[in-house]
């Protein structure tokens, strides 16, 4: 199975375009106002039309009631929502059933307590997507650019997909997918110039590095 690579937080049309031709596996869009990857609904229609399914959409809200994830389903019709706030497993649950998309479900890790969450989510979630536990100050709870300890995950045993995220750059996605071997991985922060302004050139070599893993992992399985 390839590594998934998901460049989230994408909000101008050339840098989607350079994360579709880069080979981005999902691209995420940010409907959150405190974000400075917030896109609007306008902006993700426009967006999502780009995309012409070279990659999987992903609406990411926080805490979003149902109102706010009809008008997203309008306009992006996105293939995977991705819920970055404290929604409950029924909340999940409710999800799932009334917009009939899957969901990955984000869980905040700071230290193994955190973990204590994921039997619930892993019953009714189709993905999950570990991040940084953001600090109790922060305006949002994730595009932080800060890692946490990926060792937590060494020995995880989960019944569904995952991915990494939090603080990865083209530098250390190498290691995080060696050490959580986590199925995909996810940044934001890692491949901006400035708070919100994504850079073509940091989004192709995020990439390059993260296939670079796959390359490494198949040459060590045919020896
Ligand atoms: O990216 C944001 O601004 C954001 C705002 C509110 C909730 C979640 C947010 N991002 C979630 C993501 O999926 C990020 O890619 C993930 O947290 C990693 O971010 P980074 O550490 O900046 O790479």
């Amino acid at each position: 199975m390839s590594l998934l690579v998901k460049i989230c937080g994408l909000s101008t049309r050339e840098t989607l375009e350079t994360a579709l031709d880069a080979g981005a596996d999902m691209v995420g869009f940010v409907f959150f106002p405190p974000s400075p990857r917030h896109v609007s609904l306008e902006l993700g229609r426009d967006l999502g039309r780009q995309v012409k399914r070279r990659a999987l959409k992903v609406a990411l809200t926080v805490d979003a009631d149902d109102a706010t994830l009809d008008n997203i389903m309008d306009a992006l019709s996105p293939d995977i929502l991705q819920l970055h706030g404290k929604e409950s497993v029924a909340r999940l649950r409710d999800i799932k059933q009334r917009f009939g998309r899957p969901v990955m479900k984000a869980v905040p890790v700071a230290t193994a307590a955190d973990l204590a969450v994921l039997p619930g989510y892993a019953e009714v979630a189709d993905r999950i997507l570990f991040d940084a536990r953001a600090p109790k100050d922060a305006t949002r709870p994730g595009g932080l650019g800060a890692a946490f300890d990926w060792h937590l995950l060494e020995n995880l045993e989960l019944k569904l997909p995952y991915m990494v995220s939090g603080g990865l750059d083209a530098h250390n996605v190498a290691e995080a997918v060696r050490v959580t071997r986590a199925g995909g991985v996810d940044v934001s922060s890692g491949v901006e110039s400035a708070s919100g302004v994504k850079d073509p050139v940091m989004i192709k070599a995020f990439i390059c590095a993260a296939r670079a893993t796959q390359d490494a992992s198949q040459e060590l399985s045919v020896r």
